[in-house]
């Protein structure tokens, strides 16, 4: 059978989205990491599923797919993605849409100049998925690895992050770490590892070795865990601007239960058909 999809890409974090919204379409985990395999598939970071959805006041439902096939609660660059491709695509003439992801709804807003802002909604800092005995807001905590312990930030922005500040993120031992970070068994559900360097009270660089997916050109989830987490510690202010290996995002948060803004670029890259 051949899949119609279309590449995307928001700050070099890669997608092949799937227009699920005329029929449904279900994807095993075996088509979906040969879909986003870069050598034998299209290549993608995460798999996207547009649906339309029956719920009062919402435009869309969108499903994530990280790049080994498992389904994930949230994706930041992945939700500008999917406003382009709807609006690209004729699907709907609104320019502030409501989506319906498997954390929450969110809105998300079309801008002037293509670049997409969307209302990632609260953080959390004790998430339920990661069982730190502490409660306290935005503690930093130790985690034991196989030759090092780190000093990290729990945060949850419907997926989970542990943020991690370093000196230079260009010499961090991302590809060491962030696989040991990822699985430690501190994190049932595995976790999304931010490596942070802070360039002053605005601005950072950042890494980050995703789950399900390796290091990618950027996260648009960890860009925001890892703004709350400086901010939380003292060490940034709103608004961040949030330096990746594939572009720049920036995140806006004024503390406590208000919603973090995340704004940056999205854009179609190709379409094509896939055999699966
Ligand atoms: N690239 C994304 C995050 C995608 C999901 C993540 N790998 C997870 O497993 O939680 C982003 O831009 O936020």
């Amino acid at each position: 059978m051949k899949l119609r999809f279309t590449k995307m890409q928001g700050a070099g974090n890669d997608f092949v989205v799937i227009d699920a919204t005329q029929a449904p379409v279900h994807l095993s985990h075996t088509q979906i990491q040969h879909i986003a395999n870069r050598y034998f598939g299209v290549g993608c970071d995460q798999l996207l599923m547009v649906e339309t959805t029956d719920t009062p006041g919402i435009d869309f439902r969108y499903r994530i797919f990280n790049a080994d096939g498992s389904e994930v609660e949230q994706c930041g660059n992945g939700a500008r993605c999917f406003v382009r491709f709807v609006v690209d695509k004729g699907l709907t003439d609104k320019r502030e849409i409501r989506v319906e992801t498997a954390s929450g709804n969110l809105t998300l807003t079309l801008q002037d100049d293509g670049q997409v802002t969307v209302n990632m909604g609260a953080p959390r800092f004790a998430p339920a998925q990661i069982p730190f005995e502490a409660e306290a807001e935005a503690t930093a905590y130790e985690l034991p690895l196989e030759d090092d312990t780190v000093t990290i930030s729990a945060v949850s922005m419907g997926n989970p992050h542990a943020v991690m500040l370093v000196d230079n993120v260009h010499t961090a031992e991302v590809a060491l770490l962030g696989p040991q970070i990822e699985s430690h068994p501190r994190f049932p559900q595995r976790v999304n590892a931010g490596f942070m360097q802070v360039l002053n009270e605005h601005e950072i660089n950042l890494r980050v070795y995703e789950r399900g997916s390796g290091e990618t050109l950027a996260c648009g989830t960890g860009a925001c865990a890892a703004a709350v987490s400086g901010i939380q510690l003292g060490t940034l202010q709103s608004p961040v601007k949030v330096h990746t290996r594939g572009g720049i995002l920036t995140i806006s948060w004024n503390g406590s239960n208000s919603p973090v803004m995340m704004t940056g670029p999205a854009d179609i890259v190709f379409e094509g058909d896939i055999e699966i």
